[in-house]
């Protein structure tokens, strides 16, 4: 079900909240690069075998590096506006551990919207690791908060995880096109009830049902509840 309670022109704009906003495009592309090396080389430091000398130059290396990196840091709450295919605009975290644009711990989640909600693909390598060979619990309900909550903003407003159910209904597999779908069952005030799933093969491997309550916008008190 899709519901357009709030059209697109009264999203709250986070520098209303005296966040920074970036716009998705002015992401310096040698930015966007050296966050999917970083995402390699995590990886590749999470189960390599390498020899002890090779692992003290990589180590030396890094570490001069992130010297390097940390001379100039961002804003903690920084926003990245983004433009979904479906002309809509979405305001995330930039450093978001699941969606950020910026951070390579991030799988990342890409999320767009559908008739129904958002819908997105990931594929989880083994830094995602719990049971051997299997997405961490944990993770699986990140990937689910992060869906429910963005179907929830884009389709109402912003708001947080007040309650998050999951249910593991089946092992959920590493290096395996993941399917992420979240979507808004009803509104009620400033309670947005919300569910989501997560599809290995087609199969429903995990779902979740949410409460996000909206943050209060304001000026728009009395509107909202
Ligand atoms: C800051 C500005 C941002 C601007 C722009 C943002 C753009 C972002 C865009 C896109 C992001 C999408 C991606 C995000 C995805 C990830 C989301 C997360 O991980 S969120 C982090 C984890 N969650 C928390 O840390 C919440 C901690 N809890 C709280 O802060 C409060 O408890 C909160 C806000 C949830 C509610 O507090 P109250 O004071 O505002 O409201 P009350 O009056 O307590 O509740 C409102 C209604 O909700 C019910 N309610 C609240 N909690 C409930 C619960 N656990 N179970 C059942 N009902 C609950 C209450 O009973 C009340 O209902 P009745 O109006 O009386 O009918």
């Amino acid at each position: 079900m899709t519901v357009n309670t709030q059209p697109v022109t009264e999203r709250p704009d986070p520098r209303a909240f005296g966040l920074p906003v970036v716009e998705q495009a002015q992401i310096p592309a040698e930015l966007r690069s050296l966050v999917a090396r970083v995402h390699d080389l995590v990886d590749a430091v999470a189960n390599t075998e390498a020899d002890t000398d090779t692992l003290a130059e990589a180590a030396a290396t890094v570490e001069g590096v992130t010297g390097r990196l940390n001379v100039a840091r961002r804003q903690i709450g920084t926003m990245v506006q983004r433009d979904l295919q479906s002309g809509d605009v979405e305001y995330g975290t930039i450093t978001n551990i699941v969606s950020g644009d910026t951070n390579p711990a991030a799988p990342p989640l890409l999320l767009e919207r559908t008739p129904e909600g958002l819908r997105g693909e990931v594929t989880l390598n083994t830094v995602y690791q719990g049971p051997p060979g299997l997405v961490h619990g944990g993770w699986i309900a990140a990937l689910l908060d992060q869906a429910v909550g963005s179907v929830s903003a884009v389709e109402t407003t912003p708001g947080l995880t007040a309650k998050l159910e999951v249910n593991y209904r089946r092992p959920t597999p590493l290096f395996t096109p993941l399917e992420v779908t979240a979507e808004v069952d009803r509104v009620e005030g400033r309670k947005v009830f919300v569910s989501g799933r997560i599809r290995a093969h087609g199969e429903v491997t995990a779902e979740a049902t949410a409460l996000m309550v909206q943050v209060r916008i304001p000026g728009t008190e009395t509107q909202q509840g």
